[in-house]
């Protein structure tokens, strides 16, 4: 348990007017009290109590690992609590599934996606509805629809199907989801991450206000402490799997909430950037066309050149041909034109020329993109060499091996799970990326390419793995760094191109980088 000594004033007033009070607030309050929740031996919660008051803003703080999804989803009902109750308004209500969860009016989105693929948004947003009858009358619904997406602060075409979409897009979708279907409590888990910041501002803006209104209560897990302190009322501090501290935002600073998450632990030092020439072109891409999954061009002659020492990083908004690219380079989607080479050998993206030419990847959306889910650990970390020695004689692969560099691994990268042999979809978002992290560069690295590679990471481990790729870098390798995340790309990129639409549009030396000119390019301007 706790020390009352360990815990920061956590706020203790009464329970303001709820819900159940009278028709003034639609908002919901939801405490969640003396919340135990245990994975086998291993206790992800431990006595946690969370007071979130009805239309407030509050966020969720802590390391990755920390237990916050595990915590919000107890909430959800998606996980049952060994110990614990959800108070709702002002009732004790068990929640048994996400469905009873919805028709008390709580929502969430998920760090991942939950929209139906092969659906368009329009019909996402219709069959998303619990009401939904059996013959829809689309015309109304459309109508319906777009009346709603005028009042929203961003469009996303109704028509698209969700595949076709990018991160960032899909992410609206899935918040605009959630207000669509009129929730009064909802729980975002690390929303912004593949937002842009403005995009970011405008939806955090646009929940903060209709919280204030009292029309919804908005719960935020993030690791963004600048959306804390702009957008959030109240925070809670978790670590590993405890209540540590909380109170006001206006009471608190960066600092003081810092120091709550990581304890007594000092943060990795932030990544240097190397003064160095950079050395030959390591890869070297020329007039690259890619198509996306509806047949449409994505890539329009993509050219560009990676020296060796050098990080080069690619700035757009989502849904401009980044995700084509990073997939071409990955092997996972064709290139219907052009070249790409590796060390003046022709690539393409074949298993042999990526561990002959040492190329690594960081993709995004880890879990699904670079492991099996259902597969341990240590598993997915072998998955580079595990056809090789040590890990294989002949037809033989060694457990006991894989399992001994998986420990090294997690030790070296400080990757958080209960043991090797645990599922990795079992891990936490951040965990998951640090696994996938230490196979592709716990090894040489020639070519690294990583797309949005913080995603979802808390600070230390941000600072953490920029070191690494610096690290890489200064070691010679040739990175090509695509991210959405503007900040990332002016710290860490020596060279930042913008692509727009498919094609490179402006090019910039990361040290002299005009911010208003990147944006503007972004922007397509
Ligand atoms: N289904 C599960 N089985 C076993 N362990 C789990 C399971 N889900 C979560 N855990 C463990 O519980 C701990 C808390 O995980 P959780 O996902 O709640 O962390 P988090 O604070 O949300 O982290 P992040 O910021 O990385 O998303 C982690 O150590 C994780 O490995």
């Amino acid at each position: 348990m706790s020390t009352a000594a360990e815990i920061e004033a956590v706020p203790d007033a009464p329970v303001p007017i709820g819900a159940d009070d009278g028709p003034e607030i639609r908002a919901l309050g939801i405490e969640a009290v003396a919340m135990t929740k245990r994975f086998g031996a291993f206790t992800a919660l431990d006595g946690v109590n969370l007071r979130v008051r009805p239309g407030s803003v509050h966020a969720l703080l802590g390391e990755n690992g920390a237990g916050k999804s595990t915590l919000v989803k107890c909430i959800m009902g998606y996980y049952r609590p060994e110990e614990g109750a959800v108070i709702v308004g002002r009732r004790e209500t068990p929640i048994s599934n996400p469905r009873e969860a919805h028709a008390l009016g709580i929502g969430m989105v998920y760090q991942h996606f939950t929209l139906v693929p092969g659906m368009t948004v329009l019909e996402n947003l219709v069959m998303a509805r619990a009401d939904t009858p059996a013959i829809i009358d689309w015309v109304a619904a459309r109508a319906e629809a777009e009346a709603f997406m005028a009042r929203m602060p961003f469009r996303v075409p109704l028509d698209a199907p969700v595949a076709t979409l990018a991160a960032g897009e899909k992410q609206k979708v899935e918040i605009l989801k959630q207000i669509w279907l009129d929730v009064r409590f909802l729980i975002l888990d690390e929303p912004t991450s593949v937002l842009t910041p403005d995009e970011a501002d405008d939806i955090l803006g646009l929940l903060a206000d209709m919280a204030r209104a009292g029309e919804l209560t908005i719960l935020i897990i993030t690791h963004k402490f600048r959306e804390v302190l702009a957008f959030a009322d109240e925070v809670s501090v978790l670590r590993r799997g405890r209540l540590v501290g909380g109170g006001r935002v206006a009471d608190l600073d960066v600092d003081r909430m810092a120091a709550m998450m990581i304890g007594e632990a000092t943060p990795a030092a932030p990544a240097a950037r190397l003064a160095g020439t950079p050395g030959e072109v390591a890869l070297d891409i020329r007039d690259l066309e890619a198509l996306d999954d509806t047949g449409e061009p994505t890539l329009r002659g993509v050219s560009l050149q990676v020296r060796r020492g050098e990080i080069v990083g690619i700035a757009g908004v989502s849904g401009n041909g980044q995700s084509a690219l990073v997939e071409v380079l990955a092997g996972q989607r064709r290139a219907e034109a052009g070249h790409m080479a590796v060390d003046g050998a022709p690539y393409a993206a074949k298993r042999a020329q990526m561990l002959r030419h040492k190329v690594c990847l960081l993709p995004e959306e880890p879990l699904k993109n670079a492991c099996v889910g259902r597969m341990s650990v240590a598993e997915n970390m072998a998955f580079r060499r595990f056809d090789q020695a040590p890990y294989a004689r002949g037809w033989f692969l060694s457990k006991g091996r894989i399992r001994a560099a998986a420990r090294e691994l997690i030790a070296r990268y400080n990757v958080r799970t209960p043991s090797p042999d645990t599922p990795i979809a079992a891990l936490s978002g951040g965990n998951v990326q640090r696994a996938v992290l230490a196979r592709e560069i716990g090894g040489e690295v020639e070519v690294l390419i990583a797309a949005n590679p913080v995603f979802g990471l808390d600070f230390s481990a941000v600072a953490d793995i920029h070191g690494q790729i610096v690290g890489a870098r200064n070691r010679g390798a040739a990175v090509l760094l695509v991210s959405e995340d503007l900040d990332e790309l002016l710290e860490l990129a020596d060279r930042i191109l913008v692509i727009s639409d498919g094609r490179i549009v402006h090019e910039t030396a990361g040290a002299t980088a005009d911010r208003v000119a990147i944006g503007r390019h972004m922007a397509g301007h």
